[in-house]
């Protein structure tokens, strides 16, 4: 996973660079504070009355400092920091994103929604975090490696003392790292299993509320929420060990070699400015042995959050990160449109699509639909016209065969999109913006087009009655519409696309008597094709075919003639 880790931050390498030798740049200016440390001491240890070496030396000190100050404050920490987390944070978050939009429909989302808004904050964050870390403390190792140096051509043995207790250190925090790596999955899973509560009970808040279920799910929050905690403790805890491990090297370091100079200073081939330099540079080796710790541990735990990510856009394993790391460097286009090509036959045999786990969905079903007709496919409630209807479209994965205008349909869930077939599902979703862009979505058109689609989905009386018209806000953010609108909205959507094919989950759902005579007469005064699943007496009248199902078979096709009573307003 580590490998990946680093490809992804190799995939765009400048801003990573920059910030390497910004951070470079930062830790030099402390390897001159101890040469100039030095100078100053060895200097007031000659006796020498001679003022002018050392208001020269303070000079360069404070000049030093300040330009260190700038350099931190104003360039890496307000700057390019926040900019480099946020580039590969929010990029990583685009690609997942879009490698979950580009999925079959069938199996696009295999997470709750809490747990994968979870992944795309909390590990999204790590990652972004990891980049900029990883560049802070690549250019103090480096710089720590030079004051090492500087401080081996002074000393070699006290310098040899100090590179031991930190070599110690080193690897007994190492062998922290894969129990520190277990226990962030854990930590992340369980805040996976909150988020997952916490979206289950802000989206169906209401139900909630109506089956005054609210205690069983605060409970339910407070199990997870306790398991969250406790799996947080049990990783802070560790990490912390680590940490602190490191942490005491300074304290070592600087005690071991005050005894191994202590001689030497005696004999005077230890100067007081030396010692002033190995104090100094203790602590800031120290540092960097302590950075290294926790960036060891920042590599496991940014290596899980990558894995997670990976997950989501392609499936588990070390394969699922590959690809979200190649992601970055050659995202597949969104496929266009498919080239429109007239219905002229559909047919299906032998679907067979049985839920996960369960042998219920439909079995078997043979159907044909022609150009211009109207089919009806009906049947008990759980019948399984809404799995027959997803398995047509892709949604949900079958076998069986599906042939379009006599040829195989190998990929439904690609092959049935518009203009060949627009769907309206049972429960179809708005987003937040205006009516005009709900329609539209992503379709470029005028006002035209877009009123005389919501004309024919029988929106005209209620667009009336909206002061703001198509720029009326809708959607979870907006005024919010009925549940008939909001179906005919989404209907009037899936008719802009002009599909060949319109299917239709339970359209009359939700529509009064009159509203769904209007809306019928119209469809069928457009002569398209469509199938539709439906309860309805008088549009199963009115279907040219009608396929019954009951516990996912089909038991019986017939063709009742279409009676007149049906034509309404046009
Ligand atoms: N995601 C799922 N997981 C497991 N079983 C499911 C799932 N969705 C549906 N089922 C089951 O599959 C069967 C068919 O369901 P389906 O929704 O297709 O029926 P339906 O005829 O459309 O019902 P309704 O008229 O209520 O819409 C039912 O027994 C249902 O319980």
């Amino acid at each position: 996973m580590t490998w990946h880790l680093f490809r992804l931050l190799a995939g765009r390498p400048r801003p990573h660079l920059l910030l390497d030798a910004l951070w470079t740049l930062l830790r030099v200016t402390i390897l001159l504070t101890g040469l100039l440390l030095q100078a100053v001491f060895d200097h007031l240890a000659t006796g020498s009355q001679d003022r002018g070496p050392i208001v020269l030396w303070a000079a360069l000190l404070a000049v030093n400092e300040a330009a260190r100050l700038v350099l931190w404050y104003g360039v890496v920490l307000s700057r390019v920091e926040p900019t480099y987390t946020y580039t590969v944070r929010s990029g990583l978050q685009d690609r997942v994103v879009g490698a979950v939009l580009r999925r079959p429909a069938a199996t696009a989302l295999r997470h709750p929604v809490g747990d994968v808004v979870s992944r795309l904050g909390g590990d999204a964050d790590e990652v972004g975090v990891f980049a900029i870390w990883s560049a802070s403390n690549v250019a103090r190792l480096a710089i720590a490696g030079v004051a090492i140096a500087v401080m081996a051509r002074v000393d070699a043995v006290a310098t040899a003392g100090l590179v031991a207790v930190i070599a110690v250190v080193t690897v007994l925090g190492r062998l922290l790292n894969g129990p520190v790596g277990r226990r962030r999955e854990a930590s992340r899973a369980a805040a996976g299993e909150v988020s997952t509560v916490v979206g289950e009970a802000v989206g169906g808040f209401l139900a909630l509320k109506a089956a005054r279920a609210e205690g069983r799910m605060t409970e339910r929050l407070r199990v997870a929420s306790d398991r969250r905690r406790a799996a947080a403790v049990r990783d802070e805890a560790l990490a912390s060990a680590q940490e602190s491990l490191f942490r005491v090297t300074t304290a070592l370091g600087t005690g071991l070699v005050l005894l191994l100079v202590a001689g030497r200073m005696r004999e005077g081939a230890f100067s007081v400015g030396d010692l002033a330099l190995f104090v100094f540079y203790t602590q800031f080796i120290g540092e960097a042995v302590n950075a290294l710790g926790m960036l060891l541990g920042r590599i496991r735990q940014a290596g899980v959050s990558l894995g997670r990510l990976g997950e989501l856009a392609e499936g588990p394993g070390e394969v699922a990160v590959a690809a979200l790391v190649h992601l970055d460097h050659a995202a597949p286009p969104a496929p266009g449109p498919p080239r429109r090509e007239p219905l002229r036959s559909l047919s299906v045999s032998a679907l067979t699509c049985l839920h996960p786990g369960t042998d219920r969905g439909v079995r078997g079903v043979d159907l044909s639909v022609r150009p211009g007709t109207l089919t009806v496919v009906t049947g008990p409630v759980g019948a399984g016209k809404t799995t027959l209807l997803r398995a047509l479209l892709g949604v949900l994965p079958a076998g069986g065969e599906i042939r379009w205008n006599g040829e195989v349909v190998a990929d439904p869930g690609a092959f049935m999109v518009p203009p060949r077939v627009a769907y309206l599902p049972q429960v179809p979703a708005l987003f937040s913006g205006t009516l005009r862009e709900n329609v539209r979505l992503g379709v470029e058109c005028d006002d035209a087009e877009v009123l005389r689609v919501l004309e024919l989905a029988t929106l005209g009386p209620d667009l009336a009655a909206m002061p703001q018209g198509l720029d009326t806000v809708v959607g979870p953010r907006g005024a919010r519409l009925s549940g008939g609108q909001a179906r005919r909205v989404a209907l009037a959507r899936a008719l802009l696309r002009d599909p060949e094919l319109l299917v239709l989950d339970d359209v009359s759902n939700a529509l009064d008597l009159d509203t769904e005579r209007a809306l019928w007469a119209n469809l069928l005064a457009t002569a398209r094709t469509v199938l539709a699943v439906t309860h309805r007496a008088e549009v199963i009248a009115a279907a040219d075919r009608v396929v019954r199902l009951e516990a996912g078979r089909v038991h019986g096709v017939v063709a009742p003639r279409r009676p007149n009573e049906l034509s309404g307003p046009a």
